[in-house]
């Protein structure tokens, strides 16, 4: 079969994020009237880069349809193409970009270096990969990425009898010394930082030479959702994952078998257009919504009416409809959203709008995402004259007018998109960095736009 290199898509991913001259920022929109949109979004990051890593480690090659192509999917292509996985572009059915063709590497390779960029995906699922390869593998990323907790990968490595130096650092930087092989057994990890330490072991663990009987140790397991996407994924590859107790997964050594995949819809991506229904008021409907889904947007479909929203689902369109924020239609509400970590910043942009205050909480770990989000929504609120709090592990939202002002995205998708939902009924909000939103959505401002006109 021909393999051809991985190459650049036509389309520029990051926007302007590589100009050098000062950004102007980007005006977010406010809504006139009520909407009135039917949009589709493109393909989930989790499910993308979880397929492309087991399609890498799969007996055969795999097709992906409707992947995302975005920021963190490709820099998952990065890596494993300098690890030797193969892959090739196919033409996709679905709008927004190509299909993909994963072929495994006859024998991984080592001795190159991976971006991970700001994708925790990346950051915590490949190490073991690079493991099976031969040779060192040094990983490294943005500069926010380096503050990224990673305890769980390198002790979990090390702990597996993987020769990883990270000069005691705990973060990246570190390389991993690839032998081809990993023997694998019993390890235990302390998960309480992030569900992807969990995730990253899973995936890998058929290829080890004894699997994997993984127990976690910390207190609290945050995102378990992710966790159960990861085992779903292993499953529809033939891969049993047992879990005679929580926290703990046995996984048996076997082959990952090749199969084709389509990608859902990012149902997480879907929260800022659906939240934009229940701040600007009227209704908006995203298409290609799944059946079912292991996607943690899902509970979307039942958080939204807590904030005040009807939700309707007819088919594979889910419709959001509400009175708006000027017409005193959004709830305030009081969230556990430890399972949910990453829908947190969309949510609390609703929750600024709201007949009272809300709180959001079992959200520490969120501090550690691209940025701390629980002091970046703090600060960026109350920068427009908002009264947010911060609370150990969350974040209480009392609404207050907010005024025209700047909103920093730190790098952070979830928050320049966060920025946007508060724009809609703040005229002046201006996002330093739109572009942001290229690490998974990188058609946001364009979406965005059409959800107004
Ligand atoms: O495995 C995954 O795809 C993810 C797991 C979660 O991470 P944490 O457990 O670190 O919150 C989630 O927040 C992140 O957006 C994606
Ligand atoms: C936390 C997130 O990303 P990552 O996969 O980089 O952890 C997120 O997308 O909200």
């Amino acid at each position: 079969m021909q393999i051809t290199p991985y190459s650049e898509p036509e389309f520029d991913p990051y926007g302007d994020a590589r100009r050098t001259e000062p950004d102007p920022g980007w005006p977010a929109p406010t809504a006139s009237r009520p909407l009135q949109a039917t949009l589709a979004v493109p393909g989930s990051k989790s499910l993308t880069n979880r397929e492309l890593v087991l399609a890498a480690l799969a007996e055969g090659p795999s097709v992906l349809r409707a992947p995302l192509w975005s920021r963190d999917s490709e820099l998952m292509v990065e890596a494993l193409s300098a690890l030797g996985v193969g892959f090739e572009r196919l033409p996709g059915r679905g709008g927004f970009g190509d299909d993909l063709r994963v072929t495994p590497a006859e024998e991984l390779l080592g001795s190159t270096t991976v971006d991970c960029g700001l994708a925790g995906t990346v950051m915590r699922f490949v190490p073991p990969v690079a493991a099976l390869g031969l040779g060192p593998t040094t990983f490294d990323g943005d500069e926010a990425a380096r503050r990224r907790p990673m305890s769980g990968v390198i002790d979990g490595l090390k702990g597996l009898g993987v020769d990883l130096d990270d000069d005691r650092r705990g973060t990246l930087p570190f390389t991993v010394h690839g032998t081809g092989r990993i023997a694998g057994g019993a390890l235990e990890i302390d998960a309480s930082a992030s569900s992807q330490f969990v995730s990253g072991l899973l995936l890998s663990a058929p290829r080890f030479e004894q699997g994997l009987d993984l127990r976690h140790t910390g207190e609290r397991l945050p995102s378990m959702p992710h966790i159960e996407m990861t085992v779903a994924a292993l499953a529809r590859r033939g891969v049993v994952v047992q879990s005679p107790e929580p926290g703990r997964w046995i996984v048996a050594p076997g082959p990952i078998a090749a199969v084709d995949v389509d990608i859902e819809p990012d149902l997480s991506n879907a929260a800022p257009f659906l939240a934009a229904a229940l701040v600007a008021g009227g209704e908006v409907t995203i298409t290609g919504w799944p059946d079912a889904t292991t996607q943690v947007g899902a509970q979307l479909e039942t958080l939204l009416p807590r904030f005040g929203a009807t939700v309707e689902r007819a088919g594979d369109r889910l419709t959001v409809r509400a009175p708006g924020a000027a017409a005193g239609g959004i709830r305030a509400v009081e969230l556990d959203l430890g399972e949910a970590g990453e829908l947190v910043p969309n949510l609390v942009a609703i929750a600024a709008f709201a007949d009272g205050p809300s709180t959001f909480t079992g959200i520490g770990h969120i501090r550690h995402h691209e940025t701390d989000r629980l002091a970046a929504l703090a600060a960026e609120l109350n920068g427009l004259g908002g009264r947010v709090t911060e609370l150990e592990d969350g974040l209480l939202v009392e609404p207050v007018p907010l005024h025209e002002g700047a909103w920093r995205a730190y790098a952070d998708h979830r928050m320049a998109t966060s920025g946007a939902i508060v724009g809609l009924a703040v005229p002046g909000v201006v996002i330093d960095d739109i572009a942001s939103t290229g690490k998974t959505l990188p058609q946001f401002p364009e979406l965005w736009g059409g959800l107004l006109r």
